[in-house]
């Protein structure tokens, strides 16, 4: 009773920095129209080039599934999949049962970044940059999705594929796979916040390193400057899908609100700076103290030996 009537106070004096925190991760988290970003305008004008789809399956388990699903073109980024990653990633931001995520590429690749042929047609300034600050706002809410997630990576992930793999928290890959930052051979830089994830990922040296050699990342190479946790291993283990989603399962056993708790901590230790982290961690901690999952903890008097 004390300890709810406790955390009833702290929500209640932590209301204001709680819905702080939540605007801070809403929609148009990097760009608005402040920043001359109109979604509905690149929004139309990405739908002008179709293909492929973004396909997302929750499960009761609490994990979802994303694939990039465009196979005849190892699965590139139509405009219109574009559209559709923002879609996929708002419905995650509304499910209150989500714990994991797992961002796969169907038929045995990741992706092979953005599709070549809607590159040429937005090939001028303005568009690019409209695409890139759309990009930007939907890979960062990927990021930010109170989930855990990770990006399974079998064959290639290449460009924009590449820098999807750093919008997950973790990357997992299959032996024989490959990611690589291909932008330098095109002419370019990454643009969908892949730089800027990579050095917090795997630091600026190496960062520079892979972003100026343009060099094929293998999963020896990637556990070693940590830009994948784990190759997964073993014919007789399931899928790589089923693979992943044992990994990932180890992390999200619990109660959603406990987990997604978790993240939220993560996610402000990794982004704001200390006081401003400090402070939301004993908001988020506020919303789990006395909660169902702690009280029946101390009911149960669990032991951690
Ligand atoms: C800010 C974002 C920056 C970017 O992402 S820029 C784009 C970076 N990506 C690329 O340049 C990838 C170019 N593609 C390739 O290198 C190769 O196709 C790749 C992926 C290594 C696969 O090679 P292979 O296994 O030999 O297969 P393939 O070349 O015959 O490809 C099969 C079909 O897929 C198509 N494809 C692959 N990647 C694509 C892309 N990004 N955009 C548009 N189409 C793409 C390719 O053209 C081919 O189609 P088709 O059978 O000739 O009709």
């Amino acid at each position: 009773m004390v300890l709810c009537a406790v955390r009833q106070h702290l929500l209640r004096g932590s209301r204001g920095a709680w819905a702080r925190f939540l605007q801070r991760q809403s929609r148009c988290c990097v760009y608005s129209s402040v920043h001359g970003f109109q979604q509905e305008e690149i929004r139309e004008k990405l739908q002008a080039f179709p293909g492929g789809s973004i396909e997302l399956l929750t499960q009761e388990s609490g994990l979802a599934v994303l694939t990039i699903n465009y196979p005849s073109r190892m699965n590139a980024f139509s405009g219109s999949m574009m559209v559709d990653l923002e879609e996929r990633v708002s419905q995650l931001e509304g499910w209150t049962d989500g714990k994991g995520l797992i961002v796969q590429g169907a038929s045995g690749t990741f992706c092979s970044g953005s599709d070549l042929n809607a590159v040429r047609a937005l090939s001028n300034p303005q568009d690019g940059m409209k695409m890139c600050m759309f990009m930007q706002n939907t890979l960062t809410r990927l990021l930010r999705l109170p989930m855990i997630s990770v990006a399974l990576v079998e064959g290639r992930a290449l460009g924009g594929g590449a820098e999807l793999t750093t919008a997950c928290d973790f990357r997992l890959m299959a032996p024989g796979s490959v990611i690589q930052f291909v932008h330098k051979h095109m002419g370019l830089v990454p643009g969908w916040g892949g730089a800027a994830r990579l050095v917090r990922i795997v630091g600026s040296q190496n960062a520079l390193k892979l972003l100026g050699g343009a060099v094929k990342v293998d999963p020896e190479l990637a556990l070693q400057i940590g830009l994948a946790e784990e190759v997964l291993q073993g014919e007789g283990a399931g899928t790589p899908l089923q693979r992943a989603e044992n990994w990932l399962s180890v992390y999200t056993k619990g109660p959603a609100p406990v987990i997604q708790a978790v993240k939220k901590v993560v996610l402000s230790g990794r982004e704001l700076p200390l006081s401003e982290a400090l402070r939301t961690e004993k908001d988020v901690f506020g919303t789990v103290w006395g909660g169902p999952a702690n009280m029946q903890a101390l009911a149960s008097k669990s032991k951690h030996r």
